[in-house]
């Protein structure tokens, strides 16, 4: 293996350092970041997320409230919920685990988050705003991809980023994201024509399509970054990446791994997002 592998737990540890001195200032002041996490139904895998989210609170000297509410929770309880945490005035940060039941419409749970308090960055207006390049909470996925980039000494500026899968959560935002980052981006997906031909022309090659070592070593062209997005369960209970580690590590100059990659970064920048929020709630600048 020739690729350096790039740690996201120990570069999560970092910025939590700074996010716990930073939290440790504000209460100086009287602000203390607080987040609430609304859990519906009994998901396993939800429940161990929701669990480490309110872990990472803890941690960091945040005010935390979880709500566990049963599968048959009707969207207007949930709305009704969504509208009390709007207006209580210690919660900086709203976070609705995804995905909701199916009689459930996600989009007006999403719509009914107040943007100010959208640490997911999934509201249509965050999303606008992150489009025109205005200063809004950024969604936790992507921004964490960059900031794996950057914290790397691997500046996307003037790279050719290639990002495979156009999900609104990841694929079209940390597209985005790399654009403001003076990438040059190419957007792939299903229906891209010889995907493996169009990887190995980029510098960044992001991988986010759910499709468990999809990614092999001829995609990868040699030196390049390569950062997976991708978390599959495997039958042996494992977790495992887009990307085949083992394989593409020979021809990338650096790559994440799974887990430990940007699995961390994504919990950590939603910390990041319930300061920046408690922050503007408060009118302190950063
Ligand atoms: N509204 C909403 N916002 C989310 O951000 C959101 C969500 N819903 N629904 C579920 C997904 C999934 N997600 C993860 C975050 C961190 C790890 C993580 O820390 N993973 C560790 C390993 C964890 C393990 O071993 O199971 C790692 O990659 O190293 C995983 C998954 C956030 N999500």
């Amino acid at each position: 293996m020739s690729a350096q592998i790039i740690d996201g737990k120990k570069i999560s540890d970092e910025i939590r350092e700074e996010i716990r001195r930073e939290t440790a200032a504000l209460k100086e002041r009287g602000v203390q970041p607080g987040l609430a996490v609304v859990l519906v139904g009994e998901d396993p895998a939800s429940q161990v997320y929701v669990r480490n989210k309110a872990k990472a609170c803890e941690d960091l000297g945040f005010y935390s409230e979880v709500h566990r509410l049963p599968a048959e929770t009707s969207q207007s309880e949930l709305l009704g919920m969504i509208d009390r945490l709007n207006r209580q005035g210690n919660i900086n940060g709203i976070l609705v685990q995804l995905p909701l039941p199916k009689h459930i419409e996600e989009k007006a749970v999403i719509d009914a988050i107040s943007v100010e308090k959208d640490v997911d960055g999934f509201h249509p207006v965050s999303v606008g705003n992150l489009m025109i390049g205005d200063d809004s909470l950024l969604p936790c996925t992507p921004a964490g991809v960059i900031e794996l980039l950057k914290r790397t000494g691997q500046s996307p500026s003037g790279k050719h980023a290639v990002v495979i899968g156009r999900s609104n959560i990841v694929g079209k935002p940390v597209s985005m994201l790399l654009l403001r980052e003076n990438a040059t981006v190419t957007m792939t997906h299903s229906r891209t024509p010889d995907l493996p031909k169009v990887a190995r022309q980029a510098d960044i090659l992001v991988v986010a399509v759910g499709v468990a070592k999809l990614v092999k070593r001829d995609w990868v062209k040699p030196g390049a970054v390569v950062i997976d997005v991708g978390m599959n369960r495997l039958p042996d209970g494992k977790l495992c990446g887009d990307v085949d580690f083992g394989d593409a590590a020979e021809a990338a100059g650096w790559i994440t791994p799974v887990p430990g990659g940007v699995g961390p970064m994504t919990i950590t920048m939603l910390m990041s997002n319930t300061l920046k929020a408690a922050k503007r709630a408060n009118g302190i600048d950063r």
